[in-house]
């Protein structure tokens, strides 16, 4: 039986009589290759028509949508460049305060509120222009409204207010009134957010000031910093790397100074690399703890492997501020949907002698010399202060990144991403995946077994992921050993008696501008404690020497594709500041934030000067 007459003889009749008689069926029949062949042309005529319309109605969106931004950044940064009621001088003064300085000052009336904003203000301004962090400044009246207000406020009410006046920059995947959260897609500008996310609520009730919204890749899901609305922010330790993303234009605003508190999220890295890469504090919380409602990522509904908020700052207070405000009645009436889990002070102030587990490497990824030697300095530091520091390895490491993380994110097979970004104009690091993730399934399976031939094992293992889950039935089967995973995880630290874990966030420093995108592997040592749903915090500990360069041009392994990259990145990186990780088990952030704060104390690590006054 041909394919021709199987199709007419599940025809109704009526069809098949229509046909006949104006002998389409004959010859139909006899041209069944052409005709086939003619609807495929005509299908892909119809597709691509279809595409170029589109594209050219997001182009014609974009570019419209650019202009506006543009003209009002740069009126906003005109405005406060020129507001001769701040000098340089007090900008640098205000900007290079410590967090609890700056907050005890703001407290007690030494500082005015709307003084501070305005050098944070002017700071961002000029900043912004070397390393392009903003998406879009917060109205300036707004928020000199709101500093007022602040200001109108006795000394002695302010206790109510424990971030009073702390000026605060926000990731632009996050809810603020009145502003769009694009991440970075033509598709979601014009989407104006109705109400502030729980987070920003509670934060600007506390007293904080939201006053820029910061930038992010497109669509989230890279450690670059770029999008086709915005542009590329670059690190303000050396304009020629990478900020890290996606919380990258946090890292770029808190590294540079123009900024000491902010809003970032993480599913695999995306706070704590741009702290590390900026050199800055940042915490990941167990994902769960922190309310998610009005933070957009690049793969809604998926809950194998959870984005979480958290923040950034330039020093450990600011995270731990930000904690005690995401766990407070505050935030519980914001979002009752979150477990009530108030911040414990005693686990921050207590004086326990701890068991911590240190490991240097972990899975395929080789980790660079300053990489070590950060985390080797943070024991030392750790072991000096009467804590017990003792080797950990963790079991199946490479678990996380090749088999659990790529799954989870790419169970549907990339079709939310897909969709979102369907005749954007893509930037350059996400361009590869979103063409690799649109092909059809066929297409994509036929790819990866040529894949699987032609890169290392552990990336084809990820690569092989943009095929999504077979079926629902495999998604539970996946959901089910990644429980098993974790609670064996969570088993080994307690029969060993581990209370936290060092690591290396990163296994190199900020990378050349564009690197990311060819060596993705490198976010493993951030995806583990994702995948496992561990809090992890970075604190800065030292810089990239050049003895560090040298041993590396000796000793680091070219061993793969990915690891050249990484190795060339490593030429000219002296200088650029090197986090250590500190992991604890599931909400237990004050207890990682108790550790962060003891390392931060004793490790010599100098924030970036870039004073505006010379
Ligand atoms: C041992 C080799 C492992 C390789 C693992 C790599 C997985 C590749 C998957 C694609 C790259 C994803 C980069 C993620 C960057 C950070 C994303 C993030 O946290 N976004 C925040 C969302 O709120």
């Amino acid at each position: 039986m041909t394919v021709w007459s199987k199709l007419t003889y599940v025809m109704p009749d009526s069809v098949r009589d229509m046909m006949e008689s104006y002998e389409l069926y004959t010859g139909i029949q006899n041209n069944l290759p052409n005709v086939l062949a003619a609807a495929a042309v005509l299908y892909a005529v119809w597709k691509l028509t279809n595409f170029v319309i589109i594209k050219r109605k997001l182009n014609k969106k974009r570019e419209a949508s650019k202009i506006q931004i543009q003209k009002a950044k740069a009126k906003w940064c005109e405005v406060v460049d020129s507001d001769s009621r701040i000098t340089l001088e007090e900008v640098d003064r205000i900007t290079s305060m410590n967090f609890a300085d700056l907050t005890k000052s703001l407290k007690d009336g030494g500082l005015k509120v709307v003084t501070v904003v305005r050098a944070f203000q002017r700071k961002a301004a000029i900043e912004n222009q070397n390393f392009n962090f903003i998406c879009m400044p917060i109205d300036a009246d707004d928020v000199e409204e709101y500093a007022r207000e602040l200001d109108a406020m006795p000394v002695s009410d302010r206790g109510s207010k424990p971030l009073f006046g702390i000026p605060l920059s926000v990731k632009e995947n996050e809810d603020v009134e009145g502003y769009c959260a694009t991440l970075g897609c033509t598709r979601r500008l014009g989407v104006i957010s109705e109400k502030n996310s729980p987070r920003v609520q509670v934060l600007k009730d506390l007293g904080a000031i939201p006053f820029i919204t910061t930038n992010v890749p497109q669509g989230l899901l890279s450690f670059s910093c770029a999008n086709p609305i915005y542009g590329v922010t670059t690190n303000p330790w050396n304009a020629k790397r990478e900020p890290g993303g996606s919380s990258g234009g946090e890292g770029a605003a808190i590294g540079s100074g123009a900024s000491v508190f902010g809003l970032g999220s993480d599913i695999g890295g995306s706070i704590r690399i741009p702290a590390s890469w900026n050199g800055v504090t940042g915490i990941k919380p167990t994902a769960g703890r922190i309310s998610a409602v009005g933070r957009h990522t690049s793969s809604p509904g998926q809950t194998m492997v959870k984005a979480t908020a958290g923040p950034l700052a330039s020093t450990v207070d600011g995270l731990i501020m930000a904690m005690r405000a995401f766990s407070s009645k505050q935030m519980f009436l914001e979002d009752p949907s979150i477990p009530q889990q108030f911040f414990n002070e005693e686990e921050l102030l207590s004086q326990r002698p701890l068991t911590i587990g240190v490991y240097y490497t972990a899975g395929p990824v080789e980790v660079c010399a300053a990489a070590k030697r950060a985390v080797k300095e943070a024991a030392d530091v750790l072991a000096s202060r009467g804590h017990k520091i003792v080797p950990y390895e963790l079991r199946d490491a490479e678990l996380c990144s090749t088999k659990f993380f790529p799954a989870a994110v790419f169970g549907d097979g990339g079709a939310h991403l897909v969709n979102l970004l369907y005749g954007d104009e893509l930037s350059h690091d996400i361009s590869p995946l979103i063409k690799l993730l649109s092909l059809p399934l066929l297409l994509k399976k036929a790819l990866n077994k040529i894949i699987s031939f032609a890169v290392v094992d552990y990336a084809a293992e990820v690569i092989k992921k943009n095929e999504g889950v077979a079926s629902v039935n495999d998604w539970c089967i996946l959901q089910r050993e990644l429980q098993e995973y974790i609670h064996l995880v969570i088993s080994d630290w307690k029969s060993d008696g581990i209370d936290a874990v060092l690591c290396p966030p990163m296994p190199v420093p900020a990378m050349p501008l564009g690197d990311p995108q060819l060596a993705k592997s490198a976010v493993s040592y951030c995806v583990t404690w994702n995948v496992l749903n561990f809090p992890a915090g970075v604190v800065p500990v030292t810089r990239v020497t050049s003895a560090d360069e040298e041993a590396d041009k000796k000793n680091f392994p070219p061993k793969d594709m990915f690891h050249r990259v990484l190795k060339r990145g490593l030429t000219d990186s002296a200088g650029l500041p090197m986090a250590a990780q500190i992991v604890t088990l599931p909400y237990h952030e004050e207890l990682c934030l108790r550790i962060m704060k003891e390392l931060e104390s004793e490790v010599s690590f100098q924030p970036l000067q870039r004073p505006l006054h010379t």
